[in-house]
């Protein structure tokens, strides 16, 4: 069993940096920390980034988690060569390009490249936010996967994860520490992110920023709204090259994992994704969503 401690970053490639970064930067908030001519990363929390661009191809290049040392990197490479998955380990460049010591990506079944990391570096300075949309933290990131049902299986036979939450088999929301979900599977066509989400500290960010993103005409996928799953208040809106940002603010916590019972939602229910009923053209991908589909 491969335990993951947290999050690491998304890793995206963009064939227009330049636009990718100002987004970031303007609309979403983050502080930019590092820019070179092919590179840039971005923060929110105490992460060196959560997210980074690299020039190239449009594209999610991969997800990372954290583990806790490099035993266990060791252990997880072995774990999954044994199950039959191609393991890489990362040089001593690569490691350094995505600011973390050591690291090994493999590919899930689906081809969502993963990324396992020791050491993620570490920024104790304050957050210098471009704005103030008052992200407190990376709060999770979401795989796309043409089997939800196996995408799950795949989780929680190799790693630490466990179901919160069920949308039909269109959605899995997993958790592997107090917070309702830290990574969720959407069913899609193929491999993808379908979002990162980004924490913010109180329902008014996520109201001003709905204002503020309609005012610079972004494009809002969903909300505001409330998801009955994790009882947060939710924004989705799209970045460039397709990359999908969520905001949000008050995600449940389990803290007594022998208390929680799994919840299975009908994603055909009228509220299964959003209490407040808003409209949505989120998931555009995603017609295994009906309940956002009939909306
Ligand atoms: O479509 C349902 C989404 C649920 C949640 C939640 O309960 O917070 C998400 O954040 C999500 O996976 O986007
Ligand atoms: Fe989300």
């Amino acid at each position: 069993m491969i335990t993951i401690q947290d999050i690491a970053y998304v890793r995206s490639g963009t064939a227009d940096l330049e636009t990718a970064v100002g987004f970031a930067v303007d609309i979403v908030g983050l502080e930019l920390v590092e820019r070179t001519a092919d590179r840039a990363y971005l923060r929110a929390d105490n992460r060196h980034h959560c997210l980074s661009f690299v020039a190239g191809e449009a594209g999610v290049l991969a997800s990372a988690f954290t583990l806790a040392d490099e035993d266990r990197l060791a252990d997880a490479e072995a774990e999954l060569s044994r199950a039959g998955f191609t393991v890489t380990r990362g040089d001593k460049a690569a490691a350094v390009d995505r600011h973390v010591r050591e690291f090994i990506a493999f590919e899930d079944p689906f081809g969502n490249v993963v990324e396992l990391v020791v050491d993620q570096k570490e920024v104790p300075t304050p957050v210098n936010f471009a704005r103030a949309a008052g992200i407190t933290e990376f709060g999770h990131l979401c795989l796309d996967a043409p089997d939800v049902r196996a995408a799950h299986r795949f989780w929680t036979k190799h790693f630490n994860m466990k179901v919160s939450d069920w949308i039909g088999d269109a959605a899995c929301l997993m958790r592997f520490d107090p917070v309702h979900h830290k990574m969720a599977v959407f069913k899609g066509a193929g491999p993808g992110l379908c979002h990162m989400n980004f924490q913010v500290s109180s329902i008014d960010d996520v109201m001003r920023s709905w204002h503020f993103l309609q005012d610079n005409g972004i494009e809002i996928e969903q909300g505001p709204g409330r998801h009955p799953q994790s009882g947060a208040v939710f924004l989705y809106f799209k970045g460039p090259e397709g990359l999908t940002y969520e905001y949000s603010y008050g995600v449940r916590r389990i803290d007594d994992d022998n208390a929680w019972r799994v919840r299975y939602f009908d994603p055909a229910e009228p509220d299964a994704i959003d209490m407040w009923r808003g409209p949505t053209n989120r998931c555009a991908s995603q017609p295994q969503l009906p309940g956002l589909a009939a909306r």
